[in-house]
Formats: C-alpha cells, sequence, structure tokens
C-alpha cells in the first residue's frame, strides 16, 4: 500500500452520517459511530478509516509519514455552512435598536435601510476592505469547525459592484484553506436607484449581470430573494430560468416571511436548494419533496429577527421526508453570526431536531445543498479529509453546553489548520505565501 500522509489515531468516538447521497426524513437520524477509531490520509483524502485494531492491521508494514493524537476526542466530519452574506462592507448595529422597538424587517428595507444600507458600505467599500472583513468572518468560521462555506453576492447590486464581491470571494478562496463556494445573488434587493422600477433593474440582472457572471465563471449558484416587496414570483421565475440556461444552478429565498409560494417555485424550476421557508405551506414542502429540493434552514435568522415562528423542521422531516440542512445565513442584518455552533443549539431548542439529525443536516445534506455530496459531507474512502475535533464526549453535548465553542482542531483536505482552538502555522503561512 501507499505511504500514509497523516494517521489520525486517539479518536474516542467518530460520528458521520454514511454514503454521499442526502439523507432524507428518518435517514437523519441514522449516524455511523466508531469507538476508539482511527482515519488514515493520504494525498488530502481519507485512505483509511475504522475500529483502530482493523485500520492497524491493513497497515502492517505501510510507511506512516506523520500521526497526531487527538486524545479520545469527539471527531465528526468538517462541517459545512451552505447559505452566507460572507462578503459586505459595514455593520448594522443600531437597526437592531429599530427591531426591538417592533419595526418589521421588510419596513426597513422599504425606508432604504436593511440590505439597502449594506449596500451603500458596501460600494463604498475597496475590495481590498472587503477582503479584510471577510477574512476575519472565515477564520471565525474555522475556528467553529466549518471547513466549506458558501458565499453570495449581493449587496453590490450594480454590474461592477456585484463583480467586486464575487471577486473578493475567488481571492479568498485561493488564500485560505477553508472552501468557498460562490453564488451569485444580484436580485437580493430592488436597489435604491431602481425603486418602483423593479422590473427595469430584473432586465439589468437579466441581459447585462448574468451574462457577465457566467461567462467569466464566477459563481455555481445563482439566488433570488422572493419575497413581498422584493422579487415576486414570476419575477424570481425570470432571473432563475434564464440564470440555469446560462448554467448555474439556481437556488431560493423562499417563503421568509409571507407565503408567495417560493418553495413551489423552487421545485418547478429544478433548484437545488430553498432557503429559510418559515412561512411555507404544505403544497410548497410536496413540492420540494417532489422536486428534490433541498431545505436550508436558518434559525438563526428567526431567532434574531424575533419572528414568532421558526422553520417547520419537524414537519419536513417527519412528515414530508425532506433532507433538512442547516446555515449560519452569516449576515450583516438578520443574522450576525459565523458560529454555526449556536446555530446547532437553536436549530435544538428551536427545530426540535435531534443531535443525529443535526450532525447530517451540517454535514452530508448541507454537502448535497451545494453540489458536492460526493466530495464532502461524510467520513468515507476517497473523500476529501476534511475533519472537526470537538471537545465534547458526545453528539448531545453540542447544543447542550451553549455559547462556547467547542472546536479542537481542523484538519482540512488533510492538513491541520486548527489545533487546541487556535489556527495553526501552517494554514497563517497558507495566506501569506499566496499573497
Ligand atoms: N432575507 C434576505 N437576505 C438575508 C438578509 C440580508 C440582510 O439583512 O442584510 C437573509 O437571508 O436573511
Ligand atoms: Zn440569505
Amino acid at each position: 500500500m501507499e505511504p500514509i500522509d497523516l494517521l489520525v489515531k486517539g479518536i474516542g468516538r467518530l460520528f458521520t452520517p454514511p454514503g454521499n447521497a442526502p439523507r432524507y426524513g428518518a435517514e437523519m437520524q441514522e449516524i455511523s459511530a466508531i469507538i476508539d477509531a482511527v482515519i488514515a490520509i493520504r494525498e488530502g483524502r481519507i485512505a483509511l478509516f475504522g475500529p483502530v485494531h482493523e485500520v492497524y492491521q491493513l497497515l502492517e508494514g505501510v510507511e506512516i509519514r506523520s500521526t497526531i493524537d487527538v486524545g479520545g476526542r469527539m471527531v465528526t466530519p468538517g462541517l459545512v455552512d451552505p447559505h452566507t452574506h460572507l462578503v459586505h462592507g459595514g455593520s448594522r448595529e443600531h437597526e437592531l435598536v429599530l427591531k426591538r422597538s417592533g419595526v418589521p424587517y421588510l419596513d426597513i428595507l422599504d425606508q432604504g435601510g436593511g440590505i439597502l444600507n449594506s449596500v451603500k458600505s458596501t460600494r463604498a467599500a475597496s475590495e481590498q476592505e472587503l477582503y479584510d472583513k471577510a477574512s476575519k468572518s472565515l477564520k471565525e468560521m474555522l475556528l467553529n469547525g466549518v471547513t466549506t462555506v458558501e458565499a453570495k453576492s449581493g449587496y453590490g447590486l450594480t454590474l461592477e459592484d456585484e463583480l467586486k464581491q464575487l471577486h473578493v470571494v475567488k481571492r479568498l478562496n485561493q488564500t485560505n484553506s477553508i472552501d468557498i463556494v460562490s453564488t451569485f445573488m444580484g436580485a437580493h434587493a430592488v436597489p435604491m436607484e431602481y425603486k418602483g422600477r423593479t422590473e427595469e433593474y430584473v432586465d439589468l440582472v437579466i441581459d447585462k449581470m448574468l451574462p457577465k457572471v457566467a461567462s467569466e465563471g464566477l459563481a455555481e449558484f445563482c439566488d433570488v430573494f422572493c419575497e413581498e416587496g422584493v422579487f415576486s414570483v414570476e419575477q424570481s421565475r425570470r432571473i432563475l430560468l434564464e440564470g440555469k440556461r446560462l448554467g448555474l444552478i439556481p437556488k431560493i429565498h423562499a417563503d421568509e416571511i409571507v407565503s408567495l409560494h417560493g418553495a413551489e417555485l423552487a421545485g418547478e424550476v429544478g433548484a437545488i436548494s430553498a432557503e429559510h421557508l418559515l412561512a411555507a405551506t404544505d403544497e410548497g414542502l410536496a413540492k420540494l419533496a417532489e422536486g428534490g429540493v433541498i431545505p436550508v434552514l436558518l434559525p438563526g435568522t428567526s431567532f434574531y429577527l424575533g419572528l414568532c415562528k421558526h422553520a417547520r423542521a419537524r414537519d419536513m422531516i417527519d412528515k414530508f421526508n425532506l433532507p433538512v440542512a442547516l446555515s449560519t445565513d452569516y449576515n450583516p442584518g438578520s443574522c450576525p453570526t459565523e458560529s454555526i455552533q449556536l446555530i446547532i443549539m437553536l436549530a435544538s431548542l428551536k427545530l426540535k431536531m435531534t443531535p443525529e439529525e443535526i450532525l447530517t443536516a451540517c454535514t452530508i445534506n448541507a454537502a448535497n445543498a451545494l453540489g458536492r455530496g460526493s466530495d464532502i459531507g461524510s467520513i468515507e474512502v476517497g473523500k476529501r479529509a476534511d475533519l472537526t475535533i470537538f471537545n465534547a464526549p458526545n453528539l448531545a453535548y453540542l447544543p447542550y453546553h451553549f455559547g462556547i465553542n467547542h472546536t479542537f482542531g481542523v484538519i482540512k483536505d488533510g492538513q491541520v489548520v486548527v489545533w487546541n482552538g487556535q489556527i495553526t502555522a501552517l494554514e497563517r503561512k497558507k495566506e501569506e505565501t499566496v499573497l
């Protein structure tokens, strides 16, 4: 057998969902567990894993170039955060006060605040400023145990400023170990200069932005905020279908606040995922199931906006047999947190998901929401060696002891990038080398 580059030993408990496919409904509860495990890594991928005695037998006589001992800790696949608005300028702490005094999120947007406030800051920021700010967020995510993250544009809303955000995403992906998957979201809001002329803005997205983004290969997905007062179902359909024609896979912010039937649209256009879904109807959820659309739930957002309801995760899992995924929705307005571990806690308390379902939702189902189920999201031979090592005795401990970071270490593509809760010299060096 070829030499092993890194042997990860001393794994007290290894937990992973099985296989590459999304895990539907009751399958989300099925987690493979191995007590006293080892993982052998070659060329950044998992070469072997299993109980100590079995793997050691197979490795007899094989050269092992380096070994690390995780001291009996718990190991899972690297976490995947499939919905973030990572790159933006400025912050909106003043809106928290407004929201607490009862001003609704969509009213703040209608008055030129909310997303449009971040649009002003993002337009005013240089590419370097956006890069530096997002870089700090990425470090937080990595320290939280995330090894792949999606990042949307949507705070530029001119061709030039959307491209600026997407170029930052591209550069961050080159300089950080964490993988960043790019989504174009020119239809995140109607910019001030197009107020009352939404159709004309939709034309701009379709005629100017989508062709440029697609021809420069700057995004894999196209997303739309389908919401009352933002983009209608018909406008969202036009944008998503045109994006799809140009090779961008549809995603959709659907039925977050008002039941517009965005979930039905997701099924109709063959979206890979539909996000939020607090107000999705039973018919909408049935269409998601029919269309093989992954619901990406964002409990941090409903919690932070103080919405009285949360997405119906239990119905999605128990009645509609859906493969639920979870995400931070990290953004400067409705959910300013990079902490996937906070989301894990909210998924338990507010969405009533079990620890096993939560792991599935943050790994293989999230990976499939990004079209990467065969590469990441579970511990399987041949997949990327993306692993998170937790200072926790079992899965149930993660949502239980909340408000702290449980990550001890992170291995990304077979490299130790976080150890003892700190970014390693190796990761810092990578950034310096590329820059
Ligand atoms: N709902 C629309 N977009 C973001 C919020 C962005 C913002 O408020 O800046 C979301 O997914 O929650
Ligand atoms: Zn979002």
